[in-house]
């Protein structure tokens, strides 16, 4: 990747872009419809160009507030949280109508931090996202904040907009924000402040420059620079932009230098590779016979059912397992999609005879290969 070309948006497939407070609600005074329709427009447009969209949106709390009448924000965790929920089913009508009326069909997502720290829950997050994607459905994501606790919220949708990212591995993550970018100081404090055009995420000089938010906003740039260091863990390129240039997204697309590019600065498989190999710790080791062994070493894929000759420990669904080969030894390791309860009573059987053996169905494989590395 040359250092001054965005050529590679254009080649990108899989965007989430991130829509803050500050941009959706005119700065607090209720949703603002251009901008959801300016927004929807361009969405529906890079859907039509062959692209998966996921939406993070922001704004449940600022819409809240203004249809209840509040003048200002206030302190009490209560009053935000049902100001959330009153907001967040406005936000999606807005959405859902916009979206109707090109065709797309929404999908609500509320996430909490579990959601993308607990394995089991993760590798569900996952497949429902990409499942929707699959069905060419716009997914539309926000915190759960009627019902997170001070002590495990994201707090800003920055950061769960990069964990959205490295859920679906996503290409591009696009931070839609009320200034130009990333500037070398704060643009509402310092009138000479200019625009960064390209930085490695990992840059520690961006750690001076980048400040806090406005009123509404949470995280300011310190969480959108943190968010693009996260999202760099599966190799998604950050783009922070200003949301009200006019076809931003689109002008992305076709590799205009707009905003600020946050450079990941690894491969994808290997970004996502050095965060599995991280997981260290496994619960629970599966022997594997020569034919697995063959298909996961020459052609890339998933570890079934099929090719397990024996298991132990005790795991659950998510847990990181280590794959053996009948001379003891470590081939892979990866995230479990059953437990080992689970797997005692499948293995070696044909993927499509799990449904009737365990009385539900599930994945056809014990292991996928996105959640796989070899050793
Ligand atoms: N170096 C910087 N460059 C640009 N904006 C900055 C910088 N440091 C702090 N900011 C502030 O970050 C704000 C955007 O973040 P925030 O208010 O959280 O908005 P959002 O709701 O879009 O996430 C800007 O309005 C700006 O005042
Ligand atoms: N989940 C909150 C958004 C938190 C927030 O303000 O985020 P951001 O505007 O992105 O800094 C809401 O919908 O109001």
């Amino acid at each position: 990747m040359s250092a001054d070309s965005r050529h590679w948006v254009a080649s990108a497939k899989r965007w989430v872009v991130k829509v803050g407070s500050a941009l959706l609600t005119d700065d607090g005074r209720g949703i603002d419809e251009a901008v959801i329709a300016a927004l929807v427009e361009q969405l529906a447009e890079l859907r039509q160009r062959g692209c998966e969209v996921l939406l993070v949106s922001s704004g449940a709390v600022a819409a809240g507030l203004s249809r209840l009448g509040a003048s200002e924000r206030p302190e009490e965790l209560h009053e935000l949280q049902a100001a959330a929920a009153v907001g967040q089913s406005a936000l999606l009508r807005r959405y859902e109508e916009a979206f109707a009326s090109k065709g797309l069909m929404v999908a609500q997502i509320l996430l909490g931090h579990d959601d993308v720290f607990a394995r089991d829950r993760y590798l569900n997050a996952r497949a429902a996202l990409k499942t929707l994607l699959s069905h060419g459905v716009v997914p539309v994501i926000n915190e759960n904040d009627t019902v997170v606790t001070d002590e495990i919220r994201f707090g800003d949708n920055d950061t769960l907009a990069a964990l959205v990212a490295n859920l679906v591995d996503a290409d591009v993550l696009v931070l839609l924000t009320d200034q130009d970018g990333l500037f070398d100081a704060d643009p509402r404090k310092e009138v000479g402040a200019s625009l960064i055009q390209h930085a490695r995420a990992d840059d520690p000089r961006l750690d001076t420059v980048a400040g806090e938010g406005g009123v509404l906003g949470r995280g300011g740039m310190v969480t959108k620079l943190r968010a693009a260091r996260l999202a760099a863990r599966s190799g998604t390129e950050t783009v922070i932009v200003g949301g009200r240039h006019p076809q931003v997204l689109i002008h992305l697309a076709e590799g205009e230098a707009l905003g600020t590019w946050l450079e990941s600065g690894s491969a994808p498989e290997n970004a996502r590779r050095q965060w599995l190999a991280s997981l260290v710790t496994f619960r629970g080791t599966v022997v594997i016979d020569d034919g697995a062994v063959a298909v996961l070493k020459s052609s890339g894929r998933s570890l079934l059912p099929v090719g397990v000759k024996s298991v132990s420990g005790d795991f659950e669904r998510g847990d990181v397992l280590l794959c053996r080969d009948l001379q003891g030894r470590e081939v892979a390791r990866g995230l479990s999609n059953y437990s080992g309860k689970e797997v005692r009573k499948i293995m070696g059987l044909s993927s499509k005879n799990i449904a009737e053996t365990l009385g539900y169905g599930g994945e056809a494989e014990l292991i996928h290969r996105d959640n796989l590395v070899l050793l």
